[in-house]
């Protein structure tokens, strides 16, 4: 009913939250209580804690939520001034925020005399104000706080009011009914009327050649600086983030957090002490008896660091207890990203995207997928929020077989890749990796370019695709599920064994896998280090290139892989573990028959509740329509 009749609707992607509602309540469907405080909370934000506090004040003023609070909006200084259809707006620094937040006020809102005419004064000698934050403002990082203060306030009727009945209160005020909290001037009795701030939808109307929409869009890029800044400051990967707004009025994200790794959720703990390391000279040359071969998959590099193998094989690198050194070729994914990257807004609707900066020769490791790590039943729940407001950012680590408890979540806590849109023909593609942290349920994501990327071109993977692909036309790009299940069952074995899991069946039958052959890729190495082709990037001196084809290339990748799989398939009737001489010993590892036989299913975001389609915008030939 009701829900068939959203997608119908097809609310866009990104569309208003109250949009949507309003489409709900058209459709007789009402939010869950969970949703709607979401919701709730996401319109707070989205208007920004001025205008939010002016809704509540309305709420005040009837008796419906009490305000007692003594905090203050205060005027700092004012920076400067336009004219826009015949009204004057001024330009605030607030006392105690940063300038990120300046805010255009109209002058009727203000009751700040003294400083007005300090501004004309200082104006009519022809000065400019600087904007300098003082390190106070700087460490506060007031904004969330506000907002969130205001949702707090506003528990008592936060489940029955929705964002629609919030917004519904933004009729302008009536002369002599004014609410009774402090204002944001600072006086009690004493409500402003507020701008939206930059990134309300409103804005995005102004005529572009307006002298307020560029004052408002000199504010946004260096709100945008700023951030650049920010992100670079916490980035611990050898190459940097540019930030590019060449489309809109919106300024840096509210609501994420930068990380360089995998966060833990609550209740669960990540181990990266692994029990074994390998104990080769060269690991190269040594790849029978190094970590990937005790973990029953292939070595995933040529020497030059680039892959080898295809999607849906198991990737395990070199770790912390092994003999070799930074510069061992099993070692790429915890190197970091190496090609410097550009966060841009899209033109199309789809927000924030991320282009590349450097060329990228196919096979070549770009980006991790990192964020918080949760268990299935937040997922879940997290899940659905997500879906209400047509957003996803939940990667399951559905990669083995047995249970899959965790998923990863890069809403809040993520790195570039946070920002990386979805392609139905993408560029990049998904491998599971592991390194310290050898539990087969947490492999860390690694995105990988799929073929040659252009500098500029915008970085895309194939969110796909677990559930219903009712609308999906057939995909190039699917994992060959029988290979994959294989490996995995391979690679889960051996990782619960030196993960020394008890939870798990364990047989002895281990035998030495000596008569193995193991594939020498020097055969197929094509790779040369030479310069960049890119004059943005300064940060990146590793970057290869390849002297042979990018054709020659993947055919070497298909065939070595095939040659990889076809060993595999002659070995069913053999013990999986490969009890090397690096091995611990007494070590034991599962035997694959008793592994539970659950197909995996693809290492890919997931869209919890199915419920809401988010129409692709992918622009590629075989595009499926829906995201999911
Ligand atoms: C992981 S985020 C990607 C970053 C996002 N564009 C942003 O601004 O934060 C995923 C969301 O981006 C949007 N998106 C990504 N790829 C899209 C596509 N091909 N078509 C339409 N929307 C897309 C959808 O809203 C989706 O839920």
């Amino acid at each position: 009913m009701g829900i068939i009749e959203i997608f119908e609707s097809r609310v866009p992607c990104l569309s208003d939250i109250l949009d949507l509602q309003r489409t709900c309540q058209k459709n007789q469907l009402k939010f869950s209580t969970d949703t709607n405080r979401y919701l709730l909370y996401l319109t707070l934000k989205k208007v920004g804690p001025f205008v939010a506090q002016k809704l509540v004040s309305k709420l005040v003023e009837k008796g419906e939520i009490k305000w007692d609070d003594d905090d203050n909006w205060e005027v700092e200084q004012i920076l400067d001034h336009v004219e826009e259809e015949g009204k004057d707006f001024y330009l605030i620094k607030w006392k105690g925020w940063s300038n990120a937040y300046n805010s255009w006020e109209p002058k009727d809102n203000l009751s700040c005399e003294d400083l007005l005419s300090e501004f004309k004064e200082y104006q009519a000698k022809g000065k400019k104000r600087r904007m300098v934050d003082n390190e106070d403002d700087l460490a506060r990082h007031p904004k969330r706080n506000r907002v969130d203060e205001i949702f707090h306030k506003l528990a008592p009727v936060r489940d029955t009011l929705s964002p629609l009945g919030l917004m519904s209160l933004s009729s302008p005020t009536k002369k002599g009914k004014r609410p009774v909290y402090r204002g944001i001037n600072g006086n009690y009795g004493e409500p402003r009327n507020v701008l939206r701030k930059a990134s309300a939808p409103g804005m995005k109307q102004l005529n572009p050649r307006s002298k307020f929409y560029k004052q408002k869009r000199v504010e946004v890029q260096k709100a945008l600086k700023d951030w650049e800044r920010h992100l670079n400051g916490i980035n611990s990967d050898p190459a940097g983030i540019v930030v590019e707004n060449l489309v809109d009025l919106e300024g840096p994200p509210e609501n994420f957090v930068y990380i360089n790794d995998y966060r833990s959720g609550e209740g669960i703990t990540i181990p990266d002490d692994p029990i074994v390391g390998c104990e080769c000279e060269d690991c190269h040359s040594n790849q029978k008896t190094c970590c990937p071969a005790q973990c029953g998959s292939t070595f995933a590099y040529y020497k030059k660091k680039r892959l080898r193998v295809v999607r849906g094989t198991p990737i395990y690198e070199c770790n912390k207890r092994c003999k070799c050194g930074p510069e061992c070729p099993n070692r790429v994914v915890q190197q970091g990203r190496k090609f410097k990257v550009c966060l841009f807004r899209t033109a199309n609707g789809r927000g924030w995207g991320v282009k590349t900066l450097q060329k990228i020769k196919e096979g070549s490791f770009v980006v991790e997928y990192v964020g918080e790590v949760i268990t299935d039943k937040e997922a879940e729940r997290r899940g659905k929020q997500y879906d209400a407001v047509g957003r996803t950012y939940l990667f399951d680590l559905d990669y083995n077989p047995g249970d899959c408890p965790f998923t990863v979540d890069a809403g809040y806590y993520g790195n570039v890749s946070h920002f990386i849109n979805h392609s139905c023909d993408p560029n990049l593609e998904v491998f599971a990796v592991w390194i310290n942290t050898l539990d087969p349920r947490l492999p860390r994501i690694a995105l990988f370019s799929k073929r040659d990327i252009e500098k500029g071109e915008e970085l895309t993977f194939d969110y796909m695709m677990t559930g219903d692909t009712t609308n999906a036309a057939p995909t190039l790009d699917n994992v060959d599920i029988t290979k994959q299940a294989k490996l995995l069952q391979a690679s889960s074995a051996q990782s619960v064994e030196m993960s020394n899991d008890p939870n798990n069946l364990v047989s002895d039958d281990n035998t030495a896998t000596e008569d193995e052959d193991t594939t020498d890729d020097t055969q197929g190495e094509t790779d040369t280090a030479v310069e960049t082709e890119t004059e943005c990037d300064t940060a990146d001196t590793d970057v290869e290139k390849d002297e042979g084809s990018s054709q020659k290339n993947r055919d070497e990748r298909e065939s070595e892989s095939q040659k990889n799989h076809d060993e595999r398939e002659s070995e069913t009737s053999r013990p999986e573990m490969a009890a090397t001489g690096d091995a611990p010993s007494g070590s034991v590892g599962k035997n694959v028959e008793n592994a539970p036989k659950k197909t995996p299913e693809k290492l890919l975001p997931k869209s919890v509740t199915d419920q809401y389609k988010i129409v692709c915008q992918c622009g590629a030939k075989n595009c499926r329509k829906y995201l999911f």
